[in-house]
C-alpha cells in the first residue's frame, strides 16, 4: 500500500477531564491507497454508532436506565450521525435491553441524528414503533447454529420472520437496516462461506433492507478473508449499501475496515470505547472502538461529522461509571500526556 501521509501537529488541547493532549491530523489524503479495486478512498463515511446496545448488551451488572440515556445523549453531541439506542429483544434473552422504553422515551432525540433499535420479530418491531423508534434493524446471520443460538430459529425461518417485520415496516414507513453475522467465522461452525453471507444479504436488501452491515461477530477475519467475503457480496448487493461491523478479539479490526474503505465500504459501524460482545458469541470482544475507527479516518483525510475530544468524552464517561479500562487505544494514548 503507498498510502502517502502527511501528519501536521495541530496543537495541544484539553479533554473536558482536563488531561492535556496532543492532535494529529492529515492535511493531505492517503494517495494511491485505492488498493484491490483501484477505487479511491471517500471522502466521507458514515460512522454508525452501536455502543449503547452491541457495547451495553453483554455487561454483566445491568447497566441503569439513566446511565443509557446519558452515554446516548452525550455521543449525539459528539456529531454521530447514527446511534444505535438500545434493541426489543426478549428480556429473558438479553435482560441488560429491558428498559429499551424507557431509554427511547427518555432521550433528547438531537435533529439529523437517527436512533435505530434492534427489532428481532413483529413484536418487537411494533413495541419499538411505539416507543418512538423510527428506524430499526433486523439482524439475521450467515450461520446456523448461531442463527439458532441467538434468536432461536434457522436462517430460513429468521428471513420468514424478517419478512413480517418488513411489511410492516414498509406500511409504517420505517426505514429498516439488516445485519448478518458470523460473516468471517462462527464461534460454533468455524469457517463460513463467503457464498453463505452473500446468500443471506441478497435476501434481506431483496426484502428492503436499505442497508447491509456484514457483522465479524468474533472478529476472527483479517484483511484476506474481508476481502474474498466482500467481494462475494458486492456480486449481489450494491457495495454503496453495505456497512461492516468489526469486532476487535483479534486486533484485526482497523486492518479490515482499510481494506472495505479500499474495496468501496462506506459505512462502518463501531461502538465508543469499543464496549460490547454478543451474549451469544462467547469469548467475543467488544466492537472496534469508535474513536479508533475515528482516528484512522480523520488521519486519511476523510470527513465524518465527528468531534474526537467529545467522543473520548463520552468513552470516559461509560467507562468511569462502568469501572472498566477503555479499550479504545486512542482514548488511552491522549489520557495518558
Ligand atoms: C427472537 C427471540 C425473541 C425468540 O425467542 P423465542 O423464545 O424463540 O420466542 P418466543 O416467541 O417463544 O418468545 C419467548 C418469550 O419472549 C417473548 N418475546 C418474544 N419476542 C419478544 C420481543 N420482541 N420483545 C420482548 N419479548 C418477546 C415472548 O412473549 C415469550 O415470553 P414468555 O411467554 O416466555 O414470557 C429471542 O431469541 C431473542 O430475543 N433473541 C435476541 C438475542 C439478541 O438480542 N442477541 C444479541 C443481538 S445480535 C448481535 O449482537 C449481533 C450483531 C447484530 O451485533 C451483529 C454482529 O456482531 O454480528
Amino acid at each position: 500500500m503507498a498510502a502517502v501521509l502527511r501528519f501536521v501537529n495541530r496543537g495541544v488541547f484539553r479533554s473536558a477531564m482536563g488531561q492535556q493532549y496532543l492532535t494529529f491530523s492529515s492535511t493531505a489524503k492517503a494517495k494511491g491507497a485505492g488498493g484491490r479495486t483501484g477505487k479511491p478512498l471517500p471522502e466521507v463515511v458514515k460512522i454508525v454508532e452501536v455502543g449503547p446496545r452491541d457495547g451495553l448488551q453483554n455487561e454483566k451488572t445491568i447497566v441503569s436506565t439513566e446511565t443509557k440515556i446519558h452515554l446516548i445523549n452525550m455521543l449525539s453531541e459528539s456529531g454521530l450521525p447514527v446511534i444505535e439506542a438500545t434493541s426489543f429483544v426478549s428480556p429473558k434473552w438479553v435482560p441488560q435491553m429491558a428498559d429499551q422504553v424507557e431509554v427511547m422515551k427518555g432521550i433528547c432525540k438531537k435533529p439529523g441524528v437517527s436512533y435505530p433499535v434492534l427489532t428481532p420479530n413483529l413484536r418487537g418491531f411494533q413495541a419499538a414503533v411505539k416507543a418512538g423508534a423510527s428506524e430499526v434493524a433486523i439482524f439475521g446471520a450467515a450461520s446456523e447454529l448461531f442463527s439458532k443460538k441467538n434468536i432461536n430459529c434457522s436462517v430460513d425461518e429468521s428471513l420468514q420472520r424478517f419478512d413480517e417485520v418488513m411489511k410492516a415496516a414498509k406500511e409504517a414507513g420505517v426505514p429498516v437496516r439488516g445485519y448478518v453475522s458470523c460473516v468471517l467465522g462462527c464461534p460454533y461452525e468455524g469457517k463460513v462461506a463467503p457464498a453463505k453471507v452473500a446468500h443471506v444479504a441478497k435476501r434481506l436488501y431483496s426484502m428492503g433492507c436499505y442497508e447491509i452491515s456484514l457483522g465479524d461477530t468474533i472478529g476472527v477475519g483479517t484483511p484476506g478473508s474481508m476481502a474474498e467475503m466482500l467481494e462475494a457480496v458486492s456480486r449481489e448487493v450494491p457495495v454503496s449499501a453495505l456497512a461492516v461491523h468489526c469486532h476487535d478479539t483479534y486486533g484485526q479490526a482497523l486492518a479490515n475496515i482499510f481494506v472495505a474503505l479500499q474495496m468501496g465500504v462506506r459505512v462502518v459501524d463501531s461502538s465508543v470505547a469499543g464496549l460490547g460482545g454478543c451474549p451469544y458469541a462467547q469469548g467475543a470482544s467488544g466492537n472496534v472502538a469508535t474513536e479508533d475507527v475515528i482516528y484512522m479516518l480523520h488521519g486519511l483525510g476523510i470527513q465524518t461529522g465527528v468531534d474526537l475530544s467529545k467522543l473520548i468524552d463520552a468513552g470516559a464517561f461509560i467507562c468511569r461509571t462502568l469501572n472498566r479500562k477503555t479499550n479504545s487505544k486512542v482514548a488511552q494514548a491522549t489520557c495518558k500526556l
